[in-house]
């Protein structure tokens, strides 16, 4: 591929990887662990320099503010001058530079005094534990390494020459730029009141009771781990595309470039870019990368199929390379963890962070992956054209197919922001076709009702009426069958035997709502991941990835995400808000009677250790269905 296609002609092409660059192999030596701290332009480290391993703080963490290494000092007890007073009566004569480090120690130390509340003010749960489910892994637990201040500048652009004294409100200023390092998200934000609530996920052992779990919050902190000088970033964008992959390496690019990094390497094509010579990394810049956002795709490439593991962690070592970014779904956010123990193995200093990209928006815990907006408004295209040939059509159905291998969000979503659509059908929520309650008998009543029918499905749904190839692709995602066009076809054939005249159009935007730039609630989405990724890199986290959550922006271990890929829940309020909206019934896939169905309902006994509740559960509401059971909701939409 012409890595400049997508910038036209006249930019010069990148340059690659310096061969000297090649012969040197960074091996971990702990008498090297302090190198980032290096006499130059740099002010020094704080005071509180050498920093205990993390690990042996975790199992403590008596005080939210003080376990982390760069935790700023606890203010005295007795001390209630206002922040500013307090930082001037501190400050004995001092350079400019060591004075304004003390200033905004002293003052940050007082701004998380006055502004820090404690867990306890919210509840218990993971916050500070040491079984923390979401505590990121720091490079300090794994080696020593002293911190430094931060080299990030957003506010100025650049550090104030030395000598020079900042004004007073640029130092507070600067107080709040940076994230502390206790600071955190809570993940989940409702409080059911009730076992029957619609959502509630219910815990080993029958458990319903809030439970808040704390994610660490993303964002750039006071003090880092590498000195920018010593970073040698690399980029790679994996697995299928997703609008706003240019948008992300353009803002990684631009966040390193901010703190002073000037080693950054794009590997093209995937992960294939580390084995095949043909392609070597290219050299990104601030320059290069600037207009990229505005194309679609991956201006470096992607590529499925795994090369050996290995060979990708040697290379990483022969290149130097100390921050990794890895931009991909779950089976790159797989291959970023399996590198990152490689790399431990190797004691190598590294920064492994995932930046997760996924159109099918199937990753746990987050509020939603960049590019699913963009492509969830250009399936509306895709909708609108099915809606206005089926109303213009006699007896018009419109089926439009779109992607999601194993969920049904773009699908779920689409359809609801259209509000032209008669039926969806996700992977999720088994359907039947034939009989009274299936899928075809209901496209029948509404081609009756309204003189047209409009269907969404899923790329996965309906597989198993399907014959499988059983093949997988080159990453070992299943192949599957194509279910859009064979449900057109047994869609005519069904009209055809009940002797109604139909117009059936069929339209597959398959590739088309991933390939396009993207919208601008997405270009945001992935500049802050982007430079958040960045952050994560230099607060000297590793095995991470960059996550929305509750409209915040964390940090999340990798194992974490990808434990199981997301599915939609069909219990749960969204999915009932879409069937609401299209007024389907659910197409259970054996029919039964109500009254059979209500019986099977009736829980014998509440599940170990819930409280008992004032009242008792909604009988006859899909609220007093028990979670897995995706059919109840259908019958008693039935009623
Ligand atoms: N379990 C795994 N362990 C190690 N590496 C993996 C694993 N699964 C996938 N990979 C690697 O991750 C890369 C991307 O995987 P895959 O093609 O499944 O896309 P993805 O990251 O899941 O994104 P998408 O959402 O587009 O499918 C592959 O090139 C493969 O090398
Ligand atoms: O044809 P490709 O490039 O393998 O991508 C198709 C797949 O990519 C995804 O968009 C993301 O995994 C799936 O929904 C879809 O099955």
């Amino acid at each position: 591929m012409n890595i400049l296609a997508c910038f036209g002609s006249g930019q010069s092409r990148p340059s690659t990887t310096p061969s000297s660059t090649r012969a040197r192999r960074s091996t971990f030596d702990p008498s090297k662990g302090a190198r980032v701290v290096r006499p130059g332009p740099l002010p020094a480290a704080p005071p509180a320099a050498a920093a205990p391993p993390r690990a042996a703080l975790a199992q403590k963490r008596p005080s939210v503010l003080s376990s982390r290494p760069n935790s700023a000092p606890s203010p005295s007890p007795s001390s209630s001058t206002p922040a500013r007073s307090q930082a001037q009566a501190q400050v004995p004569a001092q350079s400019g530079s060591q004075r304004r480090e003390d200033n905004s120690q002293a003052q940050r130390s007082q701004y998380n005094k006055d502004n820090m509340r404690r867990p306890s003010a919210v509840g218990s749960g993971s916050y500070g534990q040491a079984n923390d489910p979401f505590a990121c892994t720091h490079l300090t637990e794994l080696m020593p390494i002293t911190p430094i201040e931060s080299t990030y500048r957003a506010h100025s652009g650049g550090t104030l020459p030395d000598g020079i004294e900042a004004p007073e409100s640029r130092e507070q200023n600067m107080r709040r730029l940076y994230v502390h390092d206790e600071d955190r998200v809570l993940l989940k934000v409702v409080h059911y009141g009730n076992p029957t609530s619609v959502g509630i996920e219910f815990e080993e052992g029958g458990d319903w009771q809030f439970k808040p779990l704390w994610t660490q919050r993303a964002g750039p902190r006071a003090q880092i781990y590498f000195h920018p000088s010593a970073v040698k970033a690399a980029i790679v964008t994996c697995g299928g595309l997703c609008p706003g992959l240019n948008d992300v390496i353009r803002q990684v690019v631009f966040t390193l470039d901010v703190y002073g990094v000037k080693e950054i390497l794009g590997i093209q094509y995937g992960f294939k870019g580390f084995v095949d010579p043909k392609y070597p990394p290219v050299a990104l810049t601030r320059k290069l990368v600037s207009r990229v956002h505005m194309a679609g795709g991956s201006f470096l490439g992607v590529s499925r199929g795994t090369p050996d593991l290995n060979d990708i962690v040697d290379k990483l070592q022969d290149w130097g390379i100390n921050f990794f970014f890895i931009i991909g779904g779950n089976g790159s956010h797989a291959g970023a963890h399996e590198i990152y123990k490689r790399c431990l193995e190797r004691k190598m200093k590294i920064a492994v962070v995932g930046i997760p990209k996924t159109i099918d928006n199937d990753l746990q815990l987050v509020d939603k992956t960049f590019g699913f907006d963009t492509s969830v408004e250009e399936a509306q295209r895709a909708i609108n054209a099915a809606f206005v040939e089926a109303s213009s059509a006699y007896n018009g159905v419109g089926i439009v197919k779109l992607m999601g291998r194993q969920s049904g969000f773009i699908a779920m979503y689409a359809t609801l922001a259209s509000g032209q659509v008669d039926i969806v059908l996700i992977p999720e929520v088994p359907f039947v076709l034939e009989g009274e309650h299936g899928v075809y008998n209901f496209m029948k009543k509404r081609l009756d009702k309204n003189g047209l029918c409009v269907v969404v499905i899923a790329e996965g749904a309906g597989q198993e009426l399907l014959e499988s190839s059983g093949g997988v692709d080159a990453s070992g995602n299943p192949i599957l069958g194509d279910i859009g066009k064979w449900f057109y076809s047994q869609v005519k054939a069904y009209f055809g035997k009940i002797k109604m005249s139909v117009d059936v159009k069929y339209i597959d935007p398959t590739y088309m709502i991933r390939a396009r730039h993207c919208n601008s609630s997405d270009h945001i989405i992935c500049s802050v991941l982007g430079q958040n990724a960045v952050h994560g890199a230099f607060a000297g986290y590793t095995d991470i990835t960059i996550g929305l959550v509750n409209t915040h922006y964390v940090f999340l271990p990798i194992p974490k995400v990808i434990e199981v890929a997301r599915k939609v829940d069909p219990n749960s309020n969204m999915w009932h808000r879409t069937v609401t909206s299209t007024g389907q019934p659910d197409f259970p896939m054996v029919p039964q009677k109500i009254s059979e169905k209500k019986a099977q309902s009736q829980p014998s006994s509440p599940p170990k250790s819930q409280p008992t509740s004032p009242k008792s559960p909604v009988s006859g509401s899909s609220r007093s269905q028990s979670p897995g059971d995706p059919y109840l909701a259908g019958a008693i939409h039935l009623i």
